[in-house]
């Protein structure tokens, strides 16, 4: 990976009325970040899906965004995204009231005690593979992406209260894992992320009757037993199929960190010394690294949402209706903000703590007020434990694909990081 450069499509890229999606498709994360370039002012006026479009970067862009009186979400959300990352009736594509109450659903995921019991559970997980890979290792690479969903999925879903048979984390990792791979492109990719979606949707569904009914239990602390008895904006129960949705909204991202895990393994690589202060168990340091992971390491390109009326963004106007992108990738990496954005460095997070709207890889705004994403706390924590497990195992990386190719959304090391050999403290290190 490195800063993207100009592509050869900018003479077509100048005319500023020509639908773009294609483009963005095909450029991926470069695409918005090139044109902001070529922009002034941070904004980019374009077409997308059809619609008249203008991206917006920056702090002031990010409430302008998050304000519910200028942006909406309903409608704005390509069919593609929702049918395979989302799901139909997801609490991503409800405004306003409806909003509010689903969203409640969610918003204790925030707390110490969530992420301490997830950490937790996912910890362990991780503890008890790592005693298998010590042995497989010899005999074979291990990779630290397919390692890490089956490890997130059995920690997530003993913590969601989420029963799994003998067998069942597997499948489930590869499925969850292949609705986020999927959303982004229209090849074979996608297809697999529909199949997924619509085989999961269908258990959880199931799981959902089987909890009202009495048959399986599920406690009223644990996400399971709180989607299925969630009552929705209209006061009744959710459909079993949209409770899915949003059980699925939950254990889903959870799996989402393994691609930052396959990105902690790369920046160790890429900062060995920062393997030496993870191991001493610094928290302060944890918890800038997770923020730099997050920070450096391409995830979500942009959002998007419709104009709830007409609006004029520094001077750009913006019909009703057109839609409002907010460029992620970029404002991750702007040189403003930054300084250096294309030097991987946690440190920057010491010197200077991130503003509520300045580091947004999970999006910006209130996470109570807004669709800020829920699970960043939980996102940070699994972020700091697993970097101090992963800096104080040892393996060997034999050689390998780690380009991380910047027109693939979403993206990753290609060989998704192979270790071999793997060696040293299955738990939490104490010392150097
Ligand atoms: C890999 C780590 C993750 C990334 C990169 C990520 C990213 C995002 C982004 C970009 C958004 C959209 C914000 C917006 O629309 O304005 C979002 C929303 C959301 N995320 Fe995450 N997320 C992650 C982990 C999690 C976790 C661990 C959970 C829950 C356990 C979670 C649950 C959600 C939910 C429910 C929403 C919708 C919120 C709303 O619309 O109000 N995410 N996330």
């Amino acid at each position: 990976m490195g800063r993207p450069g100009h592509s050869g499509a900018m003479d077509v890229l100048s005319r500023p009325l020509a639908d773009r999606t294609l483009f963005a498709l095909a450029e991926g994360y470069a695409w918005l970040p090139n044109r902001m370039r070529e922009s002034r002012d941070h904004v980019v006026r374009t077409r997308l899906l059809g619609r008249p479009a203008v991206a917006v970067r920056g702090p002031g862009a990010v409430r302008f965004f998050y304000d519910e009186g200028h942006v909406r979400r309903h409608d704005a959300l390509p069919e593609p995204v929702v049918g395979t990352l989302f799901g139909h009736g997801a609490v991503h594509t409800l405004d306003g009231a409806w909003h509010r109450a689903r969203k409640e659903l969610f918003l204790p995921l925030l707390d110490t005690d969530h992420v301490t019991g997830l950490v937790d559970e996912v910890t362990a997980a991780w503890d008890e593979a790592v005693r298998d890979w010590r042995e497989r290792s010899r005999t074979a690479p291990v990779v630290l992406f397919d390692e890490a969903s089956v490890v997130l999925t059995r920690g997530v879903c003993r913590w969601a209260g989420i029963p799994l048979a003998a067998g069942e984390a597997e499948p489930l990792a590869r499925d969850l894992v292949a609705m986020v791979d999927g959303f982004a492109t229209a090849g074979p990719r996608h297809w697999r992320a529909r199949r997924a979606r619509g085989r999961q949707e269908e258990r959880f569904a199931r799981l959902v009757r089987e909890v009202r009914s009495g048959e399986v239990e599920a406690a009223g602390d644990r996400v399971l037993g709180r989607v299925s008895r969630h009552r929705d904006g209209s006061g009744g129960v959710l459909e079993p199929g949209t409770a899915a949705v949003e059980l699925l909204n939950v254990i889903r991202p959870t799996v989402a960190v393994s691609w930052f895990l396959a990105f902690t393994a790369h920046a160790l690589e890429l900062r060995p010394e920062s393997r030496k202060r993870l191991r001493t168990g610094d928290a302060a340091y944890a918890t800038a690294f997770a923020h730099e992971v997050r920070r450096f390491y391409p995830f979500a390109p942009f959002l998007g949402g419709r104009a709830v009326t007409d609006l004029t963004w520094r001077g750009e106007p913006i019909p009703a209706g057109g839609l409002v992108v907010l460029d992620v990738y970029g404002q991750n990496h702007d040189e403003e903000l930054w300084g250096d954005p294309y030097t991987f460095r946690p440190e920057r997070f010491i010197e200077r703590p991130a503003g509520r709207d300045e580091l947004i890889p999970q999006g910006g705004g209130d996470p109570w007020a807004g669709h800020r994403c829920p699970g960043e706390n939980l996102t940070v924590g699994l972020l700091e434990a697993l970097a101090i497990r992963l800096a104080s195992l040892g393996y060997s990386v034999p050689a390998q694909d780690l380009t991380i190719p910047l027109r693939r959304v979403p993206t990753r090391p290609r060989s998704g990081f192979a270790v071999t050999e793997v060696r040293g403290p299955a738990g939490r290190p104490t010392a150097g």
